[in-house]
């Protein structure tokens, strides 16, 4: 495509490989004089183990993050990978998702363009365990394979934070909040826009109040009884509307960074007895994937220099401040406590530092029924 319509390449050719990626379909991913062609394991089947193996100028790897490995019983500061003498789909989902699968051959360290490869995976919220082979860059056969380079991928989140823009604005009144606008932003983590909500009229040359607020959907629209989300999101936007007006950042941030999909996957796990956390180790996620550095720069685009911040999470504080707003203080947000979500809330005060008092939320679960 000519010069005239590209403006950022790097970027363009990231977000076709996402396509590619959510889709099932393998890309190629060059650097360093090398290509691997990555497949996420959600995209693997037979037919597409068999080419692969056929282009494969080595043996395949299973790519796996470290929270993936520790899960499976190696300890280990990075990502790493677990060889294939071939692409056996059974031992490969066995070894990427089961929650009882442990180790069955030793962890190599990664090689060129497998990080990337797990990257990719990230960004494009599909399961973080990805299949490469290395290739030769010349092979004819794989020209109309979306390629996308290691350094642009490498660089695709701080583009996005940098691209950041507003790409429409409108009035819309809210129940017990009619004078509400909601600011469209693109750019940012996810594959959504963001939106900011403006409650009211904030001085925006004084301290304005904040929240940050990942998107959940079933919590935020369906009222789900296992998380506190929902009443965070409405009690926030009640609570700027009668006290002078406010700013809450919606964030397309769904289960903690890690996509709708990869959050009902952990629900099961859930289900199954593990807490919040370790659900997501077993699917490879970390504690939290989330940053918050777009979230700074939307509110430095609204004119926002010092907040007031809604929450019980310390990143989301840590963040703003990093990005140098004046975070001039804090106000919890608490929503009623459940016995489906009284588990989960501990966890975050437990394992991951929130400001939640547990006691004072327990002595408040509505009687078993
Ligand atoms: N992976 C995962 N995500 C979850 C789970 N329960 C809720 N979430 C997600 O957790 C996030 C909660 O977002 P927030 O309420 O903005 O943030 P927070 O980290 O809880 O901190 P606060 O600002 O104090 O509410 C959303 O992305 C939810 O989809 C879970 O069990 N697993
Ligand atoms: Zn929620």
């Amino acid at each position: 495509m000519s010069s005239d319509f590209i403006k950022d390449r790097g970027q363009i050719s990231v977000e076709r490989a996402l396509a590619e990626f959510r889709a099932g379909r393998p890309v190629r991913i060059t650097g360093r004089g090398t290509s691997v062609l990555a497949v996420g394991i959600e995209g693997l089947d037979e037919e597409l183990a068999a080419a692969l193996e056929r282009k494969a100028a080595d043996r395949a790897r299973l790519v796996l993050p470290t929270a993936r490995l520790r899960r499976l019983g190696a300890e280990r500061a990075s990502a790493g990978i677990i060889a294939l003498p071939e692409i056996d789909l059974r031992r490969v989902m066995h070894l990427s998702l089961a929650s009882d699968a442990r180790l069955d051959a030793p962890v190599g360290c990664l090689q060129p363009l497998d990080e990337a490869a797990l990257e990719l995976a990230r960004l494009s919220l599909v399961l973080p365990a990805v299949v490469t082979v290395s290739v030769s860059a010349e092979d004819p056969a794989l020209a109309d394979v979306v390629a996308v380079s290691e350094d642009d991928i490498a660089a695709f989140r701080r583009s996005q934070v940098r691209s950041l823009r507003i790409v429409g604005r409108a009035p819309v009144p809210l129940e017990g909040a009619s004078e509400t606008e909601f600011v469209v932003f693109r750019g940012g983590e996810g594959l959504r826009d963001q939106v900011a909500i403006v409650v009211g009229r904030p001085d925006l040359a004084q301290t304005v109040p904040v929240r940050l607020h990942s998107a959940c959907l079933t919590g935020d629209l369906f009222g789900s009884l296992k998380c506190d989300c929902g009443d965070q999101l409405r009690n926030t936007v009640q609570w700027m509307a009668e006290n002078g007006g406010g700013i809450l950042l919606y964030l397309d941030q769904e289960g903690r960074g890690n996509g709708i999909a990869n959050k009902m996957r952990a629900y099961k796990l859930q289900a199954q007895g593990f807490d919040t956390y370790d659900a997501d180790e077993i699917l490879g996620f970390g504690l939290d994937q989330r940053r918050f550095d777009f979230a700074a720069e939307m509110l430095r685009q609204l004119g926002v220099a010092s907040v007031s911040i809604m929450t019980n999470n310390p990143e989301k504080i840590a963040a703003l401040k990093a990005a140098g707003l004046a975070v001039v203080d804090e106000q919890r947000v608490i929503g009623r406590p459940t016995s489906e979500n009284i588990r989960y809330l501990a966890a975050k005060r437990e394992r991951a530092g929130h400001f939640i008092d547990i006691d004072a939320l327990s002595a408040h679960l509505p009687p078993r029924d």
